[in-house]
């Protein structure tokens, strides 16, 4: 199984940890084609700059969420990426599940909330140690 993990990176890289959390339960149910996302030396200025690097960067991520099975988001932190992202898996029928925690004191975006679809997109409010649960339960179904 191919699993796009979505993160904050640009919009802000302080729920570091918990996707590194994310990325290692993953990992059990298959390849994860973003665990970049997850690496703490990755700073809010993004992958390192290459000649036509935000190109690159583009047309790699879209490629690798066609390539991919399941889309898991963690949308807490506010991600202009992230939200073009979902944007994009949607409109590929791609199954999706964005994590948020409401503990942040953050509204969710009502273009998120509000895709959920009761099928192939959907949203899970949790706490920090609720993670590794849910994705469990979430692969096994
Ligand atoms: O360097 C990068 N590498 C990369 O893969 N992305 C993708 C993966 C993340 O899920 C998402 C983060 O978007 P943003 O940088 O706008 O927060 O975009 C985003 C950037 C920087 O915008």
């Amino acid at each position: 199984m191919r699993i796009y993990f979505c993160g904050s990176i640009r919009g802000g890289r302080q729920d570091v940890i918990i996707y590194q959390k994310i990325v290692q339960t993953l990992k059990k149910y298959g390849e994860v084609l973003t665990e970049h996302v997850s690496d703490s030396n990755l700073s809010d200025t993004g992958e390192d700059a290459v000649q036509d690097g935000e190109k690159f960067i583009h047309d790699r991520d879209v490629e690798w969420l066609m390539m991919s099975d399941v889309i898991i988001a963690e949308v807490t932190q506010p991600s202009l990426g992230v939200g073009y992202e979902l944007g994009r898996a949607r409109n590929m029928n791609k199954k999706i599940l964005c994590l948020f925690r409401p503990s942040s004191g953050k509204s969710l975006s009502a273009m998120v909330r509000g895709a959920i679809d009761g099928s192939l997109f959907q949203v899970r409010d949790y706490k920090e140690e609720e993670v590794e649960g849910i994705l469990d339960e979430y692969f096994r179904v």
